[in-house]
This record gives structure tokens, C-alpha cells and sequence, in this order.
């Protein structure tokens, strides 16, 4: 059922702050479109007790101490414990260096999963989950709990590479890269959902001149992103051609905020999970019957967005970041 007029789409943001997820933890406190009833943490930019700290911390900026945090895995689906931190592009601290204060506040005592779980339970259908970081949280609650892809209202994932080059490699999307067991779970589950991948985000850049911008803003959180953005620019100078820096967390979110702002596909998704190709998202759009089944065959379809409106989508960033 639709939420209501005026209703508030309750959302938990899954996590692993990271300066666009700082950003984009921001943007949704800002927008009134949403409620945010918790955030879930993991590794992937930085480890998970560190994106715990810094969720917990992000929330004290925002004066938003009411939102509970609630920690999650430490490894990955298959207990993998070598896993891939991008501090590179981030900063040791994931904040961009700036050894911020330790957070006062503490997460709650319920692991992300169990609160996952529990939150789709609460509210059936009404929860969206909006997942920025490696999938293992969400692929824990789909084996816990059976009923948790009926119950979640939908995935928006911030994850993929369709059909371009990866991030951390010609192959893979750094998301889906750092637990492809879980991702190929979660897109194979039965769930509503959506991703966001970087044949988009890519499309959606903060330039130089945008920074300056949000300079002249004396918004607290235009003036906390600005410190904590340096890093992150000086990496993609470094690593890219593109004269700013790509909105990938942002543009996950305002997808999930206001999904007019894409067009998708829909198909079937699998996961690359071993080899030089693992991390691969694979789309299967459903347009050819093959004569012999395959690792696509029957499997639920998914949303994959395809197009973004760019300029919509920073505009809002700049609005709401400024305000
Ligand atoms: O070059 C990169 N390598 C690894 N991770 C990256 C890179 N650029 C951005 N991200 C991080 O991974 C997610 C998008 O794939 C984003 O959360 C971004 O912060």
C-alpha cells in the first residue's frame, strides 16, 4: 500500500561513513520527504567500528541523537575477514582526516541485522532501506528472516557497474566488490529492489565551482562538508579526469527520495563472485528466451536505473546541503 499524502517514507540508511555518505545522511535529515527511523553500519570505506563511530558522530552534528545506530558485520557473508577498506579515498577516519572528537553516544544493543529485521516486521511494506556500502547487513536479514523480502518495503542500493567500467577494477563496483556473495543474494532474493550503479552516479559530478558554492554557504552542514570534501577531491583530481568529484551516495538517495528524478530496467541481476571478472554485476533485461537455462533463468526481476536527472539531482544536493 502507498503511503499516504504527506506521509513521510520511513527509511533506514545502511552505512559505512565515507564522505558521500555523510552527504547523503545529511540530504536525507534534510528532506522532508523521509523519515530516518535508524542507521545500520558496515565496512567498505573504512571498517565497521569506525563506521559505527562516525555514524554516531554525524548524528551528533546533525543534532539528530534520537536516531538509533545499530552496528553490523564485522565480515563478510562468508566470513571473509580480508576485506577491502577504500581509506584512499576517504581518509584514515573515513571523514576525511579531520580527527573529529570520539561520538558521546553509543549504538543500540541489537545487532543491524536483528534491527533490520525487526523494522520490516514493525512496519510491513512501509520501510525502504536505502544501502550504501557492502550488502551483507541485507543479505543477513533475507537468511534470518524468511519473510523479510515481503516485509521490507524496498532496497535502494547504492552498487554496480552496468554495462561500464568498475571502480576498483575494469570489472567491479567497489559495493558490490566488498561482499559479492551478499550482493548476488540480495538481488536474487524476491525483494523490491532498486539499483543505483555507477553507469549513473557517474553522470552526477560536484564540480570545482559547486564547492566554492557551498562555500558561501554559513549552513552548518555546507560548512561541515567542506572540510571533510578536500580528500575526497584531491582523490578524484588524482584518479580521474573529471574537474569535481562524483555524487555517488547523494544520488542513491535522492533515487530512493524521489524516484521521478530515474528511469530503469528491469531484469535479472547475478553476481560475479569468484575470478578476475568478481564483482561483476550482470544485467539480463529478459528480452531473449535462451534455449538452455541459465544462472539467469527464473530468477526475480530487479530495477536497475539507467538514466538520472543530473542537474535536478545537484540542485537538490545544493539546496538542501545550504540551507
Ligand atoms: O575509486 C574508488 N575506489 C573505491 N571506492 C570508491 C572509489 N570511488 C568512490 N568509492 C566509494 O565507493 C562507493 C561507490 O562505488 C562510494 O561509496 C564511494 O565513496
Amino acid at each position: 500500500m502507498a503511503a499516504a499524502a504527506g506521509e513521510p517514507k520511513k527509511i533506514i540508511i545502511d552505512t559505512d561513513p565515507g564522505i558521500d555518505d555523510a552527504m547523503a545522511i545529511f540530504l536525507a535529515l534534510r528532506s522532508p520527504e523521509v523519515e530516518v527511523i535508524g542507521l545500520t553500519t558496515i565496512y567498505g570505506n573504512v571498517y565497521t567500528t569506525l563506521a559505527t563511530r562516525n555514524a554516531l558522530h554525524l548524528l551528533e552534528v546533525a543534532d539528530r541523537t534520537d536516531i538509533p545506530v545499530a552496528e553490523g558485520s564485522h565480515v563478510t557473508i562468508t566470513k571473509g575477514t580480508k576485506l577491502r577498506i577504500a581509506d584512499f579515498v576517504h581518509g584514515a577516519d573515513g571523514l576525511g582526516n579531520q580527527n573529529f572528537p570520539p561520538p558521546e553516544g553509543k549504538p543500540i544493543d541489537m545487532s543491524a541485522t536483528d534491527f533490520l529485521v525487526e523494522q520490516a516486521n514493525l512496519y510491513p511494506g512501509k520501510v525502504t532501506v536505502v544501502a550504501l556500502g557492502p550488502l551483507t547487513n541485507i543479505a543477513l536479514a533475507i537468511q534470518q528472516d524468511p519473510s523479510f523480502v515481503k516485509n521490507i518495503g524496498q532496497i535502494v542500493l547504492l552498487g554496480g557497474a552496468f554495462a561500464v567500467n568498475g571502480n576498483v577494477n575494469p570489472a567491479a563496483e567497489a559495493n558490490i566488490f566488498g561482499d559479492p556473495d551478499a550482493a548476488d543474494i540480495v538481488f536474487t532474493s524476491g525483494a523490491d529492489v532498486l539499483a543505483v550503479g555507477i553507469n549513473v552516479t557517474h553522470q552526477v559530478v560536484l564540480t570545482d565551482s559547486d564547492r566554492e558554492t557551498l562555500a558561501s554557504s554559513n549552513g552548518k552542514f555546507a560548512q561541515y562538508l567542506l572540510k571533510i570534501l578536500e580528500v575526497y577531491f584531491n582523490y578524484h583530481h588524482d584518479a580521474y579526469s573529471t574537474k569535481g568529484v562524483y555524487l555517488h551516495d547523494p544520488t542513491a538517495m535522492l533515487a530512493a527520495i524521489n524516484p521521478s528524478l530515474i528511469t530503469y530496467v528491469e531484469g535479472a541481476v547475478r553476481v560475479q563472485t569468484n575470478g578476475i571478472t568478481r564483482g561483476l554485476t550482470l544485467l539480463y533485461n529478459k528480452q531473449k528466451r535462451f534455449a538452455e537455462i541459465t544462472e539467469w533463468s527464473n530468477q526475480p526481476s530487479v530495477k536497475v536505473a539507467v538514466t538520472i536527472d543530473a542537474p535536478a539531482v545537484l540542485k537538490l544536493v545544493m539546496e538542501r546541503l545550504m540551507e
